[in-house]
């Protein structure tokens, strides 16, 4: 398959799933989020936490061109974001916090295939694609399932493996788990630690990110703190029980 079906341009991504951003400003609902941000992000499994409002899931959404910066540059495997809208989610596929944000169509093996289908892949093969997927995960069969009548942590499951079937190079997660029963958070811990491709995840489950590669902090659209897991969370554990004594203390 090709992850450059799509593109606009003739730029061609770079092997590297390395993402690049350079002061970028950016302003939500009349509020600055980030303001002069620098950062690079090459390592495997990289992620990301910060309090509420942070700006984690705001800086996913400018990895993957859903959001473009007022000012500065975003760089997602060679390709800068402002340029390559159309082929960024091939290449950095996005899952949403709200599952309802990301599905659109009824049945699952619809919402499935639709990424292969934009790339250029015929129905017949984005279709068994799809069920090679499913079959993969636990989910044979499921691909005329109507997605309205799953669970929550199913339609979960289904939109991990919806921006798993265009191959992407980089995996941008959301709060992915946030809905999913323990033996599924799990199963697809594993997968994604197992698959050959970079993981960008913003989670309040610090337990998550131990194994990964580094953790990146963001505090109101600042880095507080970036480096290995460890140092990381503890720090931000830290912050987090301060600030929850803080409230505590309040009249
Ligand atoms: N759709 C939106 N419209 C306007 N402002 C928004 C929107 N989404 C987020 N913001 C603002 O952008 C800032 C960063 O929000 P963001 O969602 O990136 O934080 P977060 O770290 O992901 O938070 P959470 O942990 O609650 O998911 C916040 O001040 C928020 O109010």
């Amino acid at each position: 398959m090709s992850a450059t079906a799509g593109s606009v341009t003739a730029a061609s991504p770079t092997s590297a799933a390395d993402a690049r951003l350079r002061g970028v400003r950016l302003s939500r609902g009349g509020r600055t989020v980030f303001d002069g941000l620098d950062l690079d992000l090459s390592e495997r499994r990289i992620g990301l936490v910060g309090d509420n409002g942070s700006g984690k899931s705001t800086l996913l959404r400018l990895l993957n061109g859903l959001l473009l910066p007022d000012a500065g540059t975003v760089e997602v495997c060679g390709l800068e974001t402002r340029a390559h809208r159309r082929a960024l989610p091939a290449l950095a596929g996005f899952v949403f916090q709200n599952v309802d944000h990301q599905i659109i169509f009824p049945t699952v093996g619809e919402e499935i295939a639709f990424g292969p289908l934009e790339q250029g892949m015929g129905k017949a093969q984005a279709y068994a694609h799809a069920g090679r997927l499913l079959a993969a995960h636990g989910c044979a069969g499921w691909e005329g399932r109507a997605v309205e009548e799953l669970s929550e942590g199913q339609k979960q499951l289904v939109c991990i493996l919806a921006a798993l079937a265009s191959g992407p190079r980089l995996l941008l997660l959301d709060e992915p788990f946030a809905s999913l029963d323990l033996p599924t958070r799990l199963f697809l811990s594993d997968r994604l630690a197992a698959l050959d491709l970079h993981v960008i995840m913003a989670t309040h489950d610090l337990h998550l990110l131990e194994g990964f590669d580094r953790v990146v902090w963001l505090d109101r659209g600042r880095v507080a703190a970036d480096g290995a897991p460890a140092t990381v969370l503890a720090a931000y554990g830290g912050h987090a029980r301060a600030k929850a004594a803080a409230q505590g203390s309040l009249p």
